[in-house]
């Protein structure tokens, strides 16, 4: 496993070393010491999360205002646009995302921390997405930023409008949003 920069330093993108052979791979998707030694975490992870969708299905952009959620996400079918948008007000880079495609093909994994609101649009035919988080959830805590908040302008690569939940379609803007100190 190594881990790879971005643009925001608390942002990882993780890339497990793949053993292919005649049968196919096999590769570790979380060793708890080698994630610690990567991302400086003894992340405590409490609940696994598997979802399905099909092209065009955007969700997020979501955080949890109390009870926030680190999380370890990545795809193993399809491919997905990812992004964490960092929502912290006391950050010199609040207001900006990292945005990266998570495949089945590139194994990636994205290390979100506490602070960012986190969301995904279904790039191929379908997506199969799992992601392990550190606190469990909250529906009361949920929040929804709005995937197309002019302020954020993230490229989402897509061209028709995504398909969206009731509650994303009620999200907040940055400027009107309950955000981390
Ligand atoms: C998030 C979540 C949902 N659910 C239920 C509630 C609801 O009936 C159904 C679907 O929930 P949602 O519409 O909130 O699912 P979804 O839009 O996929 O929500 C997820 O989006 C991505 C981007 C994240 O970052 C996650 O943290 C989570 O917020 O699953 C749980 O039982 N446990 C959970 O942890």
């Amino acid at each position: 496993m190594k881990a790879i920069q971005t643009a925001i330093p608390d942002l990882l993108i993780l890339e497990p070393k793949v053993f292919g052979d005649d049968r196919g791979f096999f590769y570790e998707s979380f060793n708890r010491q080698k994630f610690s030694e990567l991302t400086g975490r003894d992340a405590d992870f409490v609940q696994d999360n598997h979802s399905r969708s099909v092209k065009g299905v955007l969700r997020g952009l979501h955080y949890q205002i109390q009870h926030p959620q680190a999380k370890l996400v990545r795809v193993v079918q399809g491919a997905v646009l990812d992004v964490a948008v960092d929502i912290r007000k006391s950050s010199p880079t609040f207001g900006q995302h990292v945005a990266l495609e998570l495949s089945a093909e590139n194994k990636r994994m994205f290390w979100i921390p506490e602070g960012f609101a986190h969301g995904f649009v279904v790039l191929s035919d379908t997506a199969e997405f799992l992601y392990k988080t550190t606190d469990y959830w909250y529906p009361e805590f949920e929040r929804s930023i709005v995937w197309d908040d002019p302020e954020i302008a993230i490229d989402w690569q897509v061209q028709a409008p995504p398909a969206l939940s009731a509650k994303d379609l009620q999200g907040k803007s940055l400027a009107g949003a309950e955000l981390f100190e």
